[in-house]
């Protein structure tokens, strides 16, 4: 299904019997957005984006979308599937403009479908607004009971839009964009990192936590005398793959507010602690993105010699599982000095089994993407690295099919602590009771799988390993210490909005 709109539209499609119809899957698991925004009157802006969206596609997989701003012209296209899926050039080329905010969607407060694919774009009495989110609102149940109570129209299940709503209602009410935005994320709690644009300009806003990331960047000038381009990226990748320059991360509670005069910051709340998301650096970002000033290669090598030094064993030789244990793997190699090999090919056209959307495409989708390599398993005690064992899904098959190839011990080391709670600010860390070290412990879970020993790196080797103040990171899925209070209805529903409030009965007058 596609969402091809020109702004100021009908927004009927969203409310179609058909689209209705559809339900979500309720065993849908959670995770993590991409987001991208670029501000650079001379150039391609939905073309930039497109390929800050490529870099950034491990970050979401259902849905992806491009909105850009010509004036007051919004030109928006979104659609189901991968970004390369969703843009061909005659498409990228009809969404011209002087700036574009772009979103790859992982759903996790309303369904998989594409009216609830992002940017959101929403009418304002100044214009309209387009917004790409990442993270989740732990209050968005009661959010949306505000904005229904205003009168508005909700055509989505997400949080996102109802963040887009809150700003429409501020400045509905006499506020400027600025002053508008600020009020609205007032009403929010929870996890947002945020790319908006406006006919004016174009904001980048992290919550008073920083929970997901949001870096700036620039883009080089053409000629000395163009204006400064700025680009915004949930990850450094997304800067590396159009030329962009780091120049830094959106801080916790900051709002930069970009237009043909430069970059604004507004610290929008005083209230900021800062609580970046730790799973973000064991797993989910890229690792050649850079965070708390370094590559995450770096940082996930350095868990992977600690990790060895933690929980040592004699074997023959260190495999990963690809692509994100990798690198702790080559750092327990390094430190334990047994030779790293290849153990595990995997088919690169396969995406990430841990955000696919039901458990049977999670199973079907480990046995097409990773093949053990007889020849270098056959006879071998091999050390078996990973990021971290969520589920369980991953590990118990690939031990398997370890011991069919070969392999005549297969000790695991995971380069996280055991994951015990669900994340609910905006990662698939799933239900609690699909999280195998929720009830069961090591012991258990080695037994479960099917490993000859088990260990993981321990909760204070993965934070000292940062080299930053441990305070500074969120780490609730492994101790259950959550940085924003959740709900407990939130809790209960895991924020399917709709188990909360059914689509069938959203106001639409
Ligand atoms: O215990 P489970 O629920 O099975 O999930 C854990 C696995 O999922 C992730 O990898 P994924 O295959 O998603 O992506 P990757 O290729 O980037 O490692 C993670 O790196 C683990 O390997
Ligand atoms: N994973 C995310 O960051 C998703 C953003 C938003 N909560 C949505 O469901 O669309
Ligand atoms: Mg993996």
């Amino acid at each position: 299904m596609t969402s091809d709109q020109l702004f100021p539209v009908d927004q009927s499609f969203a409310q179609s019997a058909s689209l209705l119809a559809e339900s979500t899957a309720s065993d849908k698991p959670e995770e993590a957005c991409g987001v991208f925004g670029v501000f650079a009157p001379e150039e391609d802006v939905a073309t930039l984006t497109y390929f800050g969206l490529y870099a950034l596609q491990h970050r979401g997989q259902e849905s992806a979308g491009i909105a850009t701003f010509d004036g007051d012209r919004v030109r928006l296209h979104k659609e189901m599937g991968l970004v390369s899926q969703v843009f061909s050039e005659p498409v990228l080329s009809k969404l011209t403009g002087t700036m574009a905010i772009g979103h790859t969607r992982y759903s996790t407060t309303g369904s998989s479908r594409v009216v609830n694919a992002q940017p959101a774009v929403v009418e304002t009495r100044l214009g309209n607004l387009a917004l790409a989110h990442n993270g989740n609102l732990v209050n968005a149940p009661d959010l949306r009971e505000d904005l229904l109570k205003s009168n508005f129209t909700l055509l989505t299940t997400t949080d996102s839009e109802m963040i887009a709503l809150a700003i429409a209602e501020e400045v509905n009410n006499g506020k400027g964009w600025l002053e508008g935005a600020i009020s609205a994320f007032h009403r929010c709690q929870g996890a947002f990192s945020l790319t908006i644009g406006t006919p004016t300009g174009m904001m980048g806003v992290r919550d008073p936590n920083g929970i997901r990331p949001l870096v700036i960047g620039t883009l080089p000038q053409a000629k000395p005398t163009d204006s400064l381009r700025y680009v915004l990226a949930s990850e450094t990748c997304g800067l590396d793959i159009i030329g962009a320059d780091y120049v830094r991360d959106v801080e916790p509670g900051e709002l930069v507010w970009i237009t043909e005069e430069g970059l604004a910051s507004f610290h929008w709340t005083k209230e900021t602690t800062p609580k970046l998301c730790i799973f973000e650096m064991i797993y989910f970002a890229r690792p050649d993105s850079v965070m708390q000033a370094e590559s995450l290669y770096s940082y996930r090598m350095r868990i992977g010699r600690r990790l060895a030094i933690e929980s040592p064993i004699d074997a023959d030789i260190v495999i990963a599982v690809p692509d994100s244990g990798i690198p702790a793997a080559i750092g327990y190699s390094q430190a334990s000095g047994i030779p790293y090999a290849e153990g595990l090919i995997k088919n690169r056209y396969v995406g990430r089994t841990f955000i696919q959307p039901t458990q049977t495409m999670r199973e079907s989708g480990i046995k097409m993407k990773l093949n053990p390599l007889k020849d270098v398993l056959a006879g071998k005690r091999v050390i078996l690295v990973d990021d971290s064992i969520v589920r369980g899904t991953t590990s118990r098959k690939i031990v398997k099919a370890l011991r069919d190839a070969g392999a005549t011990e297969v000790h695991m080391r995971v380069s996280s602590p055991p994951v015990t709670h669900p994340c609910f600010y905006g990662i698939d860390t799933d239900n609690q009771d699909q999280l195998i070290a929720a009830t069961k412990d090591v012991a258990e879970i080695a037994d479960q799988i099917g490993v000859d020993s088990l260990s993981y790196l321990t909760w204070e080797g993965m934070l000292d390993e940062t080299r930053h103040d441990p305070n500074n990171f969120c780490s609730a899925c492994f101790t259950g210490d959550y940085p924003v209070p959740v709900p407990e209805p939130v809790k209960r529903s895991k924020l399917r909005l709709e188990a909360i409030a059914p689509l069938e009965t959203v106001t639409t007058g």
